[in-house]
């Protein structure tokens, strides 16, 4: 008897995927008003984009974004850009795109810290991934369990009458109704009034939250948490620049302390898990290093009881819906997130713009990321690239 195959046995294999070139850009981009933080007040935002360009025609794009150049840490668009083009670029030309744990073992055996730029690349990779597999980020991660994200608001105008006007503003859309005052530029005691002002002014229509960046003392800040919480705010973000500041800040006074700055990837997020260092953690992406170390961080979140902030270091859309899709597949995520960046920004880089509704970012569902750049505008704003102009005849 002749035997037959159902399924005829290949004589070539089908060539493996390689990747063939990374590309960065710098996208200059205004901001909508001054965004005024204790350590910088931004004017706009430069976003530093990767392209991961890969033989079977796939292309991911990555982002890394920081604040305010170095003023907020140790990377700047520029460095993510040296970082990419001279060191992550030639350990990834030739490699295989689709095993995206293993590509990025190997870098980060070449790179220590870098953790933004890992960011971006990797970001980047589980794009191209999805695109190829037909999937949304999220279920490369493991699978989403929301396909929608409460978002804040950051209120950082530098002046309380604008603040609170921008507050009904966002609440009148239905487009925020939980705000992130920033806070630590002036003494404790004006800022306290600034929230209380706030506060009181919004009611029980809006959430109110404060991030210091930092900028306080412990005595400042044992002040400030007492008043805060009687002023109704209900969370205070990185009142000091320590962990172990932190630690002795945390369940002392009526309302949450989430750790920030201290938080830059999983083992730090341990040390002040293991101290019961905070009641909350802001997970982002690029103060973790990258997406995969996020949900480290986030697992030892989950174990240790500490609760969960979708962080941002505003971003553009590219960077924003990398955390959105990591975001969606967490099981817990008390305190909602604040991935308004693409909303700070006067221009849209996206063919589609993003869904903002109801107080709430539409994670998208489609290949990859779920979202497509306008190449002209992206091109447009690209730092060193001759403007096109069109002129019109008159
Ligand atoms: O949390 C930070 O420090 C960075 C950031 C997030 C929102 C915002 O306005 O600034
Ligand atoms: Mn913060």
């Amino acid at each position: 008897m002749n035997a037959t195959f159902a399924h005829p046995i290949p004589t070539s294999a089908p060539a493996r995927a390689v990747i063939e070139r990374v590309e960065t850009a710098l996208i200059d981009l205004p901001t909508i008003r001054p965004h005024k933080l204790s350590v910088a007040t931004m004017n706009g935002q430069t976003l530093m984009l990767v392209r991961v360009l890969c033989s079977d025609g796939v292309v991911g794009i990555g982002e890394g974004t920081t604040i305010g150049g170095l003023a907020y840490g140790g990377e700047s668009p520029e460095s993510m850009k040296l970082a990419v083009d001279t060191y992550f670029a030639p350990l990834m030309v030739g490699q295989d795109p689709t095993a995206v744990r293993a590509l990025m073992l190997r870098i980060g055996k070449m790179v220590k810290d870098n953790r933004f730029a890992k960011s971006a690349v990797e970001t980047a990779l589980l794009d191209a991934q999805g695109k190829r597999l037909g999937q949304p980020v999220s279920e490369l991660l493991g699978g989403r369990l929301r396909s929608r994200l409460p978002v804040a608001w950051t209120l950082a105008s530098g002046d309380t009458a604008k603040d609170i006007a921008e507050a009904e503003k966002m609440l009148e859309l239905r487009r925020h109704r939980i705000f992130k005052l920033k806070i630590g530029a002036r003494t404790p005691a004006a800022d306290v009034a600034h929230v209380a002002t706030i506060k009181r002014a919004l009611g029980d229509r809006g959430a109110v939250r404060v991030d210091v960046n930092m900028a306080w003392s412990e005595t400042e800040a044992a002040y400030g948490m007492a008043a805060l919480a009687d002023a109704g705010c209900e969370l205070v973000e990185q009142p000091v620049a320590t962990a172990a500041g932190l630690a002795r800040l945390v369940r002392r006074f009526p309302v949450a302390l989430m750790a920030d700055e201290s938080l830059q990837g999983p083992e730090s997020a341990f040390e002040i898990a293991k101290n019961a260092g905070a009641d909350v953690f802001a997970i982002k992406i690029e103060q973790s290093g990258g997406l995969f170390q996020a949900q480290r961080v986030a697992a030892i979140a989950d174990a240790a009881g500490i609760g969960l902030y979708g962080g941002t270091m505003l971003e553009g859309a590219v960077g924003t819906i990398a955390s959105a899709q990591l975001f969606s597949t967490f099981v817990n995520l008390q305190w909602g997130t604040e991935l308004f960046g693409p909303l700070l920004l006067t221009e849209e880089i996206l063919a589609t713009p993003l869904t903002y509704a109801d107080f709430e970012l539409a994670v998208p569902a489609g290949p990859g990321l779920g979202i497509a750049l306008d190449e002209d505008r992206v091109d447009f704003f690209t730092r060193g690239r001759p403007r096109k102009t069109t002129s019109v005849a008159v």
